[in-house]
């Protein structure tokens, strides 16, 4: 294991940002922490980088016992949403500041940001200022410039944030290819459900400075520990009171087996590739059910709205129990009315 947390504790004055937290991030891989705003990612990477001290608990940094060390005795490397780089310096000395003020030979530094700036595909930029890239491109430097040290662990902190949908989508591939090159531990933290599941080997859920669950992009797609994760992790709707993916959902006009779920067809959406398809269950209370149909089977059915269908969950889909319900303003107005 590259880095190892137990027990760690932080509050803010009186605000638990975390709650007794301990995780165990594997050697050469990439972790996401993935979770809501304000659950606690950004301050658990910074206590890993040493930027930030844990109240109680302890981390160790491949075996290193790194509670108290300060962040540049640590040997990580850090990126952040918004990179700050050394405006006056060039592309090329702002990858080798970490070496120069290592005393490393010239000539080594020289073959070493060689090396770091064909790997980030900033070869031609080597001698332009930071405000002559592009935000896409300032990200890379950094990431060079973190790695230049050859750090234990890459600490990353929503390093694409900050940049537009598109440039994002990149990124991510980028860092994905980058990383199976390099191999180096990395932790980074996103609040993008997506970004973490397509370019994550593990992803640790935290929600309210807890752990949710650490699972692989599958495990937590696939098997979510409880309904905070599955909702967090993909769609959702409800069926009785079970949590279940719409796509997990089969819909049929054929007699209702045992167990079926009958329903009327609200509303039909298609989007792109798929058809969302609203079903107002005949039950007391009626619920909502969201079913997604491949656009083949939807023509294969020949729905429409007002159709009688039956609903019932596609073999080894996995459900979790619905979260209780919160009482809405219909149900206080309901109760507050006379009964006779
Ligand atoms: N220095 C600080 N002083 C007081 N409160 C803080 C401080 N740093 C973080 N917090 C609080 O701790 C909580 C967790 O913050 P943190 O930045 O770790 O969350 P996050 O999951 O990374 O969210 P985001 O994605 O919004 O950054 C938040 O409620 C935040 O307001």
């Amino acid at each position: 294991m590259s880095i190892e947390i137990t027990n760690v504790n932080k509050r803010f004055g009186d605000f638990v940002a975390l709650d007794d937290v301990s995780v165990s991030i594997p050697t050469g891989q990439l972790t996401a922490l993935l979770g809501p705003s304000g659950g606690g990612k950004s301050t658990l990477l910074r206590i890993i980088g040493g930027l930030e001290q844990a109240d109680t608990g302890r981390v160790v940094i491949e075996g290193v016992d790194a509670t108290n060390l300060p962040p540049q005795k640590r040997n990580v490397g850090f990126v952040f949403q918004h990179y700050a780089a050394f405006k006056h310096l060039s592309v090329r000395r702002n990858v080798a500041f970490g070496l120069e003020i290592r005393k490393r030979p010239k000539a080594e530094i020289r073959s070493r940001v060689d090396e770091l700036l064909a790997l980030v595909h900033l070869e031609q930029f080597a001698e332009r200022l930071p405000s002559q890239l592009s935000g896409g491109q300032r990200q890379r430097m950094a990431l060079a410039r973190a790695l230049a040290i050859e750090p234990t662990v890459l600490l990353l902190d929503e390093p694409f944030g900050a940049l537009d949908a598109k440039v994002r989508r990149e990124l991510r591939d980028w860092l994905r290819r980058l990383h199976d090159e390099v191999h180096v531990s990395t932790v980074f933290v996103t609040h993008d459900q997506e970004e973490a599941l397509e370019v994550a080997d593990e992803i640790v859920v935290i929600n309210e400075g807890r752990i949710e669950q650490i699972g692989s992009p599958d495990d937590l797609y696939d098997r979510p520990a409880n309904d905070f994760v599955m909702s967090f992790l993909g769609p959702v709707t409800q069926l009785g009171d079970r949590l279940v993916r719409p796509h997990d959902l089969q819909l049929h006009t054929g007699d209702p087996a045992a167990g079926d779920i009958g329903g009327q067809i609200a509303r039909i959406n298609r989007i792109g590739f798929e058809i969302r398809v609203d079903v107002a269950t005949t039950g007391q209370p009626s619920q909502d059910v969201v079913v997604t149909l491949t656009r083949n089977e939807f023509r294969a059915l020949g729905l429409d709205v007002g159709a009688a269908v039956n609903l019932r969950l596609a073999p080894e889909s996995h459900t979790t129990p619905a979260p209780p319900r919160q009482p809405t303003p219909a149900d206080t107005a309901k109760s507050l009315t006379p009964s006779h």
